[in-house]
């Protein structure tokens, strides 16, 4: 296929790209994660980086960074070769990048994180940090982040933290940044200052490689986009000359359709009015979160709990799913109470949770796929207390085929998995318990389009089984599949929709710009 975006644009100055890798390989063990990949960054391009989970965009970039070397290929920077591998200071110097997941040390401060290892000039000259302040305020105020240095980076918002690693990384001299899933934790308006902040640096001529599964971001940011599929390169182009079915196409081989996965549920029937309900939330108060909130899930229901990230919806689901005890209020499945702030409470009632975080509440990551899936269907794997690894063999490779995980074998870790794949194994652990009442927290980060639609319409069968799923996020995606969504701002339900909400309406809602009455009182609602 032709690479549209190659070409100069007329009248450009042609200078060096700041990164061209070709001919890229590399295996790991039987697993092909990239296969005579290629890849160029023009300088100040925002490039987008796509595909499907597992397809190499993470292999790619731990190459560019030189975290990985490859098996086979070249690598330049702004037309000379890559450093040595292992010598970091180099490497730094002309690549960055910012991780879903933090770098930056949460108990030092931000100045001490921003000239790590860095603090003085000498290693025998005693650190001065009245200095170190006084650069670390300067370079701050130099790329317009308004963060105080001395603070400790514990206590920064995932966007601040972002905008410092930001700084550190061209505090290194690099103009090449590579921001992998940087929105994945932020609400709207996050996004909206972090997209600001970077188009501002562009213009600067720092040139970003930018991996997102919200394709609508890749319109919003990017010039140029590439796609991976199946370890390979696919195509390079021009972002305002490709169509979003085009682009889907290039991800992932097939003829886009266009059902979604909410045009599906949609199609199905509504749930039945009159049924019952199966969870009921009644005047939750959670200390810092939220304030006398009600909210019920009937049988058969999906119902979606949305919210920007100070709204409390997270600490709710959390806290229905036995992760936090309410100061007041009550949580009840089945008309039966259910103690608040106890796991174990939670699961005898029924409440399976998929966590938000999987790296920190989900996975085991030296453990196999087979043995993360079943972590709570132990009692099932065999008889008195035994685990049968066959049988636990066997559950893991359904799972593995009902939620389409792209791994080796059920006996990989689960560490081998590509991110995406990683969540799926935290969708089927909470499945597998098959649960009365799901509680599903942003169920679909860093899972590929495709694999979306494949998660949502489960947790869809969940409810359509005579249970009931409550999700809990702020994508668009996962709420369309919802028969209602009750909106939290600040603490409070402000908004309650049925199916066949605009995107503008759901969007003021949870920025606290209801157009909608305040009415997710169930009494009003449930019934
Ligand atoms: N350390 C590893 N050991 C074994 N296999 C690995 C390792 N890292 C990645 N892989 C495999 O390489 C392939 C590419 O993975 P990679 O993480 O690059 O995908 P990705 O495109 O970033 O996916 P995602 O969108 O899910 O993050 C996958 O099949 C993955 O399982």
């Amino acid at each position: 296929m032709a690479d549209s975006a190659t070409a100069p644009a007329p009248g450009a100055v042609s200078r060096a790209p700041v990164a061209e890798a070709t001919g890229i390989s590399k295996r790991y063990g039987a697993t092909v994660a990239l296969r005579d990949a290629r890849i160029t960054i023009a300088e100040g391009e925002s490039h987008a980086l796509v595909g499907r989970n597992g397809a190499g965009k993470s292999t790619l970039v731990s190459v560019l960074t030189g975290l990985q070397q490859p098996d086979t290929g070249t690598l330049r920077f702004s037309g000379e070769p890559a450093p040595a591998f292992g010598d970091i200071d180099a490497w730094r110097s002309r690549v960055a990048c910012v991780y879903q997941r933090s770098t930056i040390i949460g108990d030092l401060t931000v100045a001490e994180n921003l000239f790590l290892n860095r603090q003085s000039d000498s290693a025998l000259r005693p650190i001065r940090w009245k200095d170190l302040r006084q650069r670390a305020e300067q370079l701050l105020g130099e790329y317009g982040v308004d963060v105080d240095p001395s603070v400790r980076a514990r206590h920064l918002t995932v966007e601040q933290r972002q905008f410092v690693e930001i700084a550190r990384a061209l505090s290194f001299g690099a103009r090449f940044i590579v921001l992998d899933e940087p929105t994945a934790k932020l609400d709207a308006r996050g996004i909206d200052r972090l997209f600001d902040r970077l188009r501002d640096l562009q213009r600067q001529g720092v040139a970003f490689l930018f991996i997102s599964h919200h394709l609508q971001e890749v319109y919003d940011l990017c010039t140029t986009v590439t796609v991976y599929r199946d370890a390979a390169h696919i195509r390079t182009a021009a972002v305002a000359g490709l169509g979003k079915h085009e682009l889907v196409e290039a991800m992932t081989g097939e003829s886009a359709t266009t059902t979604d996965a909410h045009d599906a549920r949609a199609a199905s029937p509504a749930s039945p009015a009159g049924s019952e309900e199966l969870l009921r939330v009644e005047g939750l108060t959670l200390a810092g979160a939220c304030r006398d909130l009600s909210l019920s899930v009937r049988t058969g229901e999906v119902v979606g709990l949305a919210g920007a990230t100070a709204s409390g919806n997270v600490q709710v689901g959390e806290a229905v799913a036995g992760l936090h005890r309410a100061e007041g209020g009550r949580v009840s499945v089945d008309g039966r109470t259910v103690r608040t702030g106890s796991v174990p409470a939670s699961l005898a009632a029924g409440i399976g949770l998929v966590p938000e975080d999987r790296h920190v509440q989900g996975l085991v990551n030296n453990r196999s796929v087979a043995e993360n899936a079943t972590l709570t269907v132990t009692d099932q794997l065999g008889p008195f207390g035994t685990v049968l690894p066959a049988r636990t063999r066997a559950f893991a490779q359904r799972m593995i085929r009902d939620l389409d995980i792209k791994t080796p074998g059920a006996g990989t870790p689960v560490s081998a998995l590509s991110g995406g794949n990683q969540q799926k194994v935290v969708v089927a652990r909470a499945l597998a318990t098959d649960p009365h009442v799901l509680v599903a927290i942003r169920p679909t980060n860093g899972v590929d389009v495709k694999s979306k639609e494949f998660l949502l319409a489960r947790i869809g069968e969940v409810a359509g089984a005579g249970k009931a799923a409550l999700i809990v996020s702020d994508e668009l995606d996962d709420l369309r599949v919802c028969d209602r969504v009750v909106v939290m701002f600040h603490g409070r339900a402000v908004a309650e929709f049925d199916r066949g909400w605009k995107d503008e309406q759901m969007v003021a809602a949870m920025e606290g710009v209801a157009g909608t009455p305040a009415a997710a009182d169930t009494e009003e609602h449930g019934r």
